[in-house]
């Protein structure tokens, strides 16, 4: 591989130290910070992640609260479990994590959230924040990609990024937040019914492959020394295992100039910025 390896697990190792000492700064100051989860289901990947949250709280030094629902939970249960988080005291900040069974209304339920306790920065009235400029949490996949890139000073103002997917936990906030004044990106959105996507990746300075297909991201569609992110994550079986493949293949690690891995690269920040998010949320209060 020549391409710089943009390492997530070491980074989002640097923020959670950082943000350890922000938790025990908050205690000083009698507040402690809670973060609370609702999985509905029992999606292998949605379990693995919300344990996964629960044990970096746990790491970090926030409290954490668990509302773990049946596949067979109505829409009426899942809303009854958000209204409770909404006045829990102990909860300062909370998500729902996506996606939802099918028969639970998505949008219902990311809008029946308190917008002030929305650690995942997925409600309307958030993404509408992020629309406009202004402060408010922000979507964990975005602002963990943003943090690697600065950490591993690839230029980022004025470069010409692609992002293949438009979901709204990855592709369309991303997009929004690195076309910022303050971020200065020009971004073009694409997904998996773009005509000429390669036409699109090869000018392209910065290319982040989050659309969920296995090996999307070839390396003939790959500018030399552009930094590309893998995003994707399929839950393929093989030989009777379960293997984890990413958007992009193998191969463009030796085109690419900086390549955040999956696994190891945008995942673990990921997790990092929702802590960052939950301690930001308790710091406002206190
Ligand atoms: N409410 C939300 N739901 C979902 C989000 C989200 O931000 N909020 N994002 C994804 C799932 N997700 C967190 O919830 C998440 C995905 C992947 C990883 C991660 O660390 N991935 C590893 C590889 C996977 C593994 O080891 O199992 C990596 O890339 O290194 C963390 C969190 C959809 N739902």
């Amino acid at each position: 591989m020549s391409a710089v390896r943009l390492d997530g697990k070491a980074a989002a190792a640097a923020v959670k130290e950082e943000l350890r000492e922000r938790v025990k700064a908050l205690a000083a100051r009698g507040r402690t910070a809670g973060l609370g989860t609702i999985l509905v289901g029992d999606d292998p990947g949605s379990r693995a992640y919300v344990a996964g949250k629960h044990r970096d709280c746990a790491e970090v030094g926030i409290a954490s609260i668990r509302r773990d629902l049946p596949a067979s939970a109505t829409q009426d249960e899942v809303l009854a479990a958000v209204a409770e988080l909404n006045v829990d005291p102990a909860c300062t900040g909370f998500l729902v994590q996506l996606p939802l069974p099918s028969g639970v209304d998505e949008q219902a339920v990311l809008t029946a959230v308190d917008p002030d306790k929305d650690a995942d920065g997925l409600h309307p009235v958030n993404l509408g924040k992020l629309v406009l400029g202004m402060p408010g949490p922000l979507p964990c996949t975005p602002r963990g990609i943003l943090a690697l890139l600065r950490r591993y000073e690839v230029p980022v103002a004025g470069a010409e990024v692609v992002v293949i997917g438009r979901g709204v936990t990855v592709g369309r906030p991303l997009g929004l937040l690195l076309s910022r004044r303050s971020e200065n990106a020009t971004v073009t959105l694409c997904h998996t019914g773009t005509r000429e996507l390669a036409g699109h990746t090869r000018r392209a300075d910065i290319v982040v492959a989050a659309a969920g297909v296995p090996g999307l991201l070839t390396a003939d569609m790959v500018r030399p020394g552009a930094a590309v992110l893998d995003v994707g994550i399929t839950r393929a079986e093989r030989d009777g295992k379960v293997k984890l493949v990413g958007d992009v293949a193998p191969e463009v690690a030796e085109v690419a100039g900086f390549l955040a891995p999956m696994p190891g690269g945008a995942g673990p920040m990921t997790r990092a910025m929702l802590l960052a998010n939950v301690v930001e949320r308790a710091e406002r209060d206190h």
